[in-house]
């Protein structure tokens, strides 16, 4: 074939591709691919027509707001007196920059141009109309041009006022979600009863909407945030913000995020800002809006087929991706859980390679029908490893494998056990090397003992090699020091410092061991308060339940499991076996410094960004040593602000408030006579 023609073909295939994709998001309001994936195939039709203009075609998909059919609507359509426009896409500083100069260069003689920052909801547009001050009609997007009339649904949403708070007659538009906690009670509900879950927020809020029985909507709790004003300049106001406040004026649900900016770098700091906050806010945000805040300028500046030019979206990284599941690795974790993690094809997520997924337990797989040659939707919460959302059934071709659950311990192939009513199933092995290496691993982490250099393969390494094979064995490597340096990537120097970290371990805190031992529930700030009040080991495992409960922090669940954990023959030997090495079971109480040191009292701190010299904990606890208190946000109350590397957005508030002074770690260090 010629080359003009493979690409035509090619731009042929792309556009069917897209359209097929978009009408199912539109008319089923489900996602057969991710928004980013999507997105991509968006971007890159784009660029072919743009680099081959002959082919470009009217109603193509880089043309067209929204949904490219309404033909299957049940709903009645409505034409909209003014059409419902898209948002040109921006995914970095440098897109917003060229936003601006854009914008610059079409108004030359514009001196204070002003933006209005916004959150980009992500849910589905609505535009209503009010007369009177009454609401007389709601109709969705559709393909901008023509909507559906969806009055009766939007009815049921409590936060949308049926009656304004003035007799005016106006069309605004806005976002419909599904506030995240009534999603995820919604998904739990409808996996429980066997039910399709829903991949995001929005195609749960636009599922919900667009169905034909209002009264699911009010059960749901749909909820709707406004951001525009069609024909603000007829209500007396001259720019986006002033619209925005006079929405709320009426009565009328706003975010209440409406930054007025001057510049890129006061844009870009803003949504580093709401980067972070989003996370914290009950509904899914995809990004940030950026419009020229002046009214007045929008005619000038007119619009594309699809999007306003005053305008533009500034996308977050995406959450969620789709890929394909490769296999499932039935995985022995320290407390003998035997769990599913998926293998899969690699894809980019929220800026990291991904390659396996949390699969929770069997009855999830089975509720949601998840098997091996699904593609699958995945997501990262924050700082989570990546879930499976669910499984794209409608791009199966049957050669899809079922997941069983094993029957069998994977590593020991002892029988596993469920406990009665418990989802989970266990390797009841207590020397099945899944599990140790588990322990292990646990012992020498972060958190734990902090033995540097003892990594997970290394654990593997000596698991395998037999020079380990339960915790106390790990003070015994260093009489295998010669086959260690045998050992391939080992080496002198390295095994020298993996010997020496082991030896220093043995002075971590009392605190540190209680969390090493890996008690059930036990994590690092539950050992530190066991470490506090008991005093030492000997005390601690003398404790009845109840004396347990005692403690601040400590609940029945975690009191009994720390009982049992010392009750067990194994156990107790492990621990008489680290006392013989020298391990610390002994709390050595702090000492208090005499008050003229305190250098810091009555003086509030903070600090952000990467320090160079201290740990979190560690800074903290050095400012509380001296006398000073820590804060958790930046606040008339605070006194000082320590910044490391990379500091975000808590310096800058410091800097807007003026009255907190703002020091260097050095400087810090300095102050507490850290440094000369
Ligand atoms: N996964 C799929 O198969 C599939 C198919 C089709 C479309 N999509 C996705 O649907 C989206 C469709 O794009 P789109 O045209 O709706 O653009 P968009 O969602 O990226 O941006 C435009 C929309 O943002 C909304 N918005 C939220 N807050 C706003 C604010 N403060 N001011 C103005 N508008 C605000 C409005 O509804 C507006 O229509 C894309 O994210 C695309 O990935 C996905
Ligand atoms: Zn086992």
């Amino acid at each position: 074939m010629e080359r003009r023609n493979i690409v035509e073909k090619y731009i042929k295939e792309l556009r069917e591709k897209i359209k097929k994709y978009s009408d199912y998001y539109y008319t089923n309001n489900e996602s057969l691919i991710s928004d980013v994936e999507f997105d991509k195939l968006l971007v890159e039709l784009k660029e072919l027509e743009e680099k081959y203009p002959e082919y470009k075609e009217k109603n193509s998909p880089t043309e067209i707001v929204g949904a490219t059919s309404l033909k299957e609507t049940k709903f009645q359509k409505v034409a909209h007196k003014k059409p419902m426009l898209s948002l040109s896409n921006s995914y970095n500083e440098g897109d917003i920059s060229d936003f601006i100069e854009r914008v610059k260069k079409l108004l030359p003689e514009e001196k204070n141009l002003a933006y209005a920052l916004e959150l980009k909801l992500d849910g589905l547009s609505l535009s209503i109309q009010y007369e009177e001050g009454k609401l007389v009609r709601a109709v969705t997007r559709g393909d901008g041009t023509v909507g559906e009339d969806v009055t009766e649904n939007i009815l049921e949403i409590e936060s949308i006022p049926k009656i304004l708070k003035e007799k005016v007659s106006i069309e605004i538009r806005g976002e419909v979600v599904l506030p995240l906690s009534k999603f995820e009670e919604l998904n739990k509900k409808r996996m429980e009863n066997g039910e399709e879950v829903f991949a995001n927020p929005r195609n749960a809020a636009a599922g919900t909407l667009r169905q034909l029985d209002s009264s699911i909507i009010k059960e749901r709790g749909l909820d709707a945030y406004f951001y525009f004003l069609v024909d603000a300049q007829n209500y007396g106001v001259k720019t986006h913000s002033e619209s925005i406040e006079y929405l709320a004026k009426l009565g009328i649900k706003t975010t209440g995020v409406c930054e007025v900016l001057k510049n890129s770098s006061e844009l870009i700091s803003r949504i580093e800002y709401w980067g972070e906050k989003r996370e914290s806010l009950d509904y899914e945000t995809d990004g940030m809006v950026i419009k020229v805040d002046n009214i007045e300028l929008w005619d000038k500046l007119g619009n594309t087929t699809k999007s306003p030019r005053w305008a533009i979206a500034f996308k977050f990284p995406a959450k969620q991706v789709t890929t394909k599941i490769l296999g499932v690795t039935w995985q022995v974790g320290r407390t003998g859980k035997v769990t599913p993690v998926a293998e899969l094809e690699e894809v980019e997520l929220s800026g990291s390679r991904v390659k396996r997924a949390s699969l929770h337990n069997y009855q999830e797989i089975e509720r949601k029908d998840i098997r091996i040659g699904d593609s699958v939707f995945i997501e990262k919460a924050a700082e989570i490893i990546p879930q499976v959302v669910k499984a794209v059934k409608e791009l199966r071709d049957g050669n899809e494998i079922i997941i069983k659950e094993p029957t069998h311990c994977p590593i020991c192939n002892t029988k596993v056990e469920r406990e009665e009513g418990q989802v989970d199933i266990r390797c009841p092995n207590i020397s099945c090397p899944g599990k140790i290496e588990g322990e292990l691993i646990y012992f020498v982490s972060r958190d734990a003992m902090n033995i540097a250099g003892f990594g997970s393969k290394i654990v593997e390494n000596m698991l395998r090699l037999g020079f380990i094979k339960n915790i106390v064995d790990i003070y015994e490597l260093k009489n295998h020091r010669e086959e260690l340096e045998k050992l391939e990537k080992m080496g002198k120097k390295s095994v020298d410092n993996l010997l020496t970290a082991i030896e220093n371990s043995k002075t971590r805190e009392y605190s540190k061991v209680l969390c090493a031992l890996g008690i059930p529930f036990v994590g690092k700030t539950s050992a530190k308060l066991l470490a506090d009040s008991s005093g030492n080991i000997d005390k601690l495992m003398s404790m009845s339940v109840e004396e347990l409960m005692e403690i601040e922090g400590i609940g029945d669940k975690m009191a009994q499991a720390i009982f049992d954990f010392f009750r067990d023959e194994e156990k107790k030997k492990l621990i008489e076996g680290l006392k013989a090495h020298g391990l610390t079971f002994i709390q050595e109480r702090k000492e208090e410094l005499p008050a003229e040191e305190k250098v810091f009292t009555g003086k509030t701190f903070l600090f952000t960004g990467t320090l160079q010299n201290f740990t979190r904990n560690e800074i903290k606890e050095e400012i509380e040593k001296l006398g000073g208190k820590n804060l958790s946000a930046v606040s008339k109350n605070l006194d000082y602000l320590i910044v490391g590397e990379k500091a975000g957005s808590k310096l800058k508030k410091a800097q807007e408030l003026g009255t907190v002074k703002i020091i260097t770690e050095e400087e810090f260090m300095k102050i507490c006579g850290k440094k000369s």
